[in-house]
């Protein structure tokens, strides 16, 4: 009875997943279309090798991670799952991309004939998106077929490295807005989409800036998508069309007298373009409506804004804010806050979008475990680069928290028992192993949850909107010494013992001390 309820109950989540996933994959900028193509050639070449050597079913692990945090800062926030997930529930070689592959005359007929049946059907774990992660954690696990899993790196890591990379440059970009004691809720707006590297960074990148807490987007696309807030001001040839500002300011309001923002830097921000907003508001005022705004694209923003305030309050106009752009990121933000800048919202476009002092998040996809004799082994990569050198085996992460606060991040191998919290535990560094500390009473949060499970979705993805919470409750949960933009605490991710052990003979079994010739 209580198995046949799991069955049921089972059954009910996949048919969840997949009703989701559906939906999702309708949206346009999915296409609803499977891109199998989207890969290196050199996924489909060893792909070939393995089937032709017989090993293409070969049970294999990898895993997703990334060895550096990026923009300096103290973490990442995982972002792209959903992408992932699309992806895999439509892997197929459809007519089309088999007369491609058979075009290039490098893979014979029963490798294609096969290739037109493939389906992954292997397993996926992740770390769900919006969550906080450290270098050299596993993101993503997968475990199936070799050639399956092989296939699936190029695609996987872009879409990882990408929307986790933009998230992260977005919060840093937010937590700067937030800084601000005076408008500690003031909203940063993203503005990228024609700076973006196309369509997808433009949209996708929208997506990733939202999860990380950004207020809306300017993007029509990404609001459809993924029911982000769209925002709207003005551009300067809207203002420069009409015959002199205050026209165009006028024509505005009357298009939309409830919802303006004027752009008061076409001409002269002090001796125009503030005096014919006071006057608009004021006429918005007399018809029963609020000017919402003024936006400052351009010239010594603390200044501009300040005087810009005292102008407004002087008026009577203490309600309309101040929005300013004109390349923003963090730090000029964080700069205008100490100048006492007036600023009630952040327009942020080429900086955010772009990730522009840092444009690429390093996520790697390694080999860590391959079935011999029916028995998985774990596997290493040795580098002359300590860093570089992978942890090997089948793994769980686990976020050990103490008094509610992350402690420490711990990567186990998978069939470790459970830990247990009464009992103290002894954390050490993996590389220098000196540095050790005891904890007890602490709570567990393992990190990897079932994605796909022999290639059945079983995870239904959350709507944005929890995406969202869960970068709040996530970083929530951090001090801010690993928080801080700059020269942060560097959080602890250790290895279990049996895990350390396992790397250690690992290391040696392969660069075996040889007497020197
Ligand atoms: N008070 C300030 N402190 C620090 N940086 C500022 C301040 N005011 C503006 N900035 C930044 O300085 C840069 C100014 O850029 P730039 O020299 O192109 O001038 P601009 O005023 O935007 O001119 P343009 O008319 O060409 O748009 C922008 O990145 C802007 O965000
Ligand atoms: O400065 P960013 O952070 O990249 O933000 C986006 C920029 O895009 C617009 O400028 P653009 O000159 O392209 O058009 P506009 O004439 O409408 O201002 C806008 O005014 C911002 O300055
Ligand atoms: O609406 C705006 O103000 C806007 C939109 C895109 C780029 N820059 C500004």
């Amino acid at each position: 009875m209580a198995l046949r309820h799991a069955r049921g109950a089972e059954e009910e989540i996949k048919a969840r997943a997949q009703a989701r996933i559906e939906e999702i994959s309708a949206l346009p900028v999915y296409r609803g279309r499977s891109v199998p193509l989207l890969t290196d050639l050199y996924q489909l070449t060893m792909m070939y090798g393995h089937f032709r050597a017989g090993k293409h079913r070969q049970r294999v692990v990898f895993d997703l991670f990334y060895r550096a945090n990026p923009c300096g800062n103290g973490f990442v926030i995982a972002a792209g799952l959903e992408q992932v997930v699309w992806y895999l529930y439509h892997l197929r070689f459809g007519p089309e991309e088999i007369a491609y592959l058979r075009s290039l005359r490098q893979f014979p007929e029963d490798f294609l004939t096969w290739l037109a049946e493939f389906r992954f059907t292997g397993d996926l774990y992740a770390v769900p998106e919006g969550t906080v992660v450290f270098p050299n954690e596993p993101i993503l696990r997968f475990e199936g077929p070799l050639a399956e899993v092989q296939l699936v790196e190029s695609a996987v890591l872009t879409f990882i490295n990408h929307q986790s990379l933009i998230a992260t440059k977005a919060r840093r970009i937010v937590e700067a807005a937030r800084s601000d004691p005076r408008h500690p809720d003031a909203p940063v707006l993203e503005m990228g989409l024609r700076r973006a590297q196309n369509m997808d960074a433009a949209v996708f990148g929208a997506r990733a800036a939202y999860i990380a807490g950004c207020a809306g987007t300017s993007n029509l696309l990404a609001g459809q998508s993924f029911g982000i807030p769209v925002v709207g001001t003005q551009g300067h040839s809207w203002i420069q069309s009409f015959p002199s500002e205050i026209d165009a300011f006028r024509a505005y309001a009357d298009a939309f007298p409830d919802a303006t923002t004027l752009l008061v830097d076409t001409y002269d921000v002090l001796r125009s373009g503030i005096p014919n907003a006071i006057t608009v508001a004021k006429e918005l005022e007399a018809r029963g409506y609020r000017l919402r705004a003024v936006r400052i694209d351009s010239g010594d923003l603390a200044y501009l804004s300040k005087r810009a305030r005292a102008m407004l309050d002087a008026a009577g106009l203490s309600y309309v804010g101040i929005i300013a752009s004109s390349d923003l990121d963090e730090r000029t933000i964080r700069d205008l806050i100490l100048q006492g800048a007036e600023i009630n919202a952040w327009g942020v476009g080429t900086h955010l979008i772009t990730s522009y002092d840092c444009p690429a998040l390093g996520g790697v996809f390694k080999l860590a475990a391959k079935e011999e004799d029916g028995v998985l082994q774990p596997c290493i990569k040795v580098s002359e680069n300590a860093a570089k050198v992978t942890n090997p085996g089948k793994k769980k992460v686990l976020r050990l928290y103490v008094d509610g606060q992350a402690s420490a991040d711990l990567i186990a191998l998978d069939d470790e028992p459970d830990l247990n919290p009464a009992e103290p535990l002894e954390l050490f560094d993996p590389v220098h192993t000196y540095k050790r500390k005891v904890i007890q009473d602490y709570q567990v949060e393992p990190l990897l949850v079932p994605v796909f499970l022999g290639g059945q979705l079983v995870y239904e993805l959350p709507d944005i909107a929890a995406i969202r919470r869960r970068v709040e409750e996530s970083l929530a949960k951090f001090s801010s010494e690993v928080r801080r933009p700059i020269n942060p605490h560097i959080y602890h991710v250790d290895l279990s013992l049996p895990l350390w052990e396992l790397k250690q003979r690992l290391l040696h079994q392969m660069r075996p001390v040889r007497p020197q010739t």
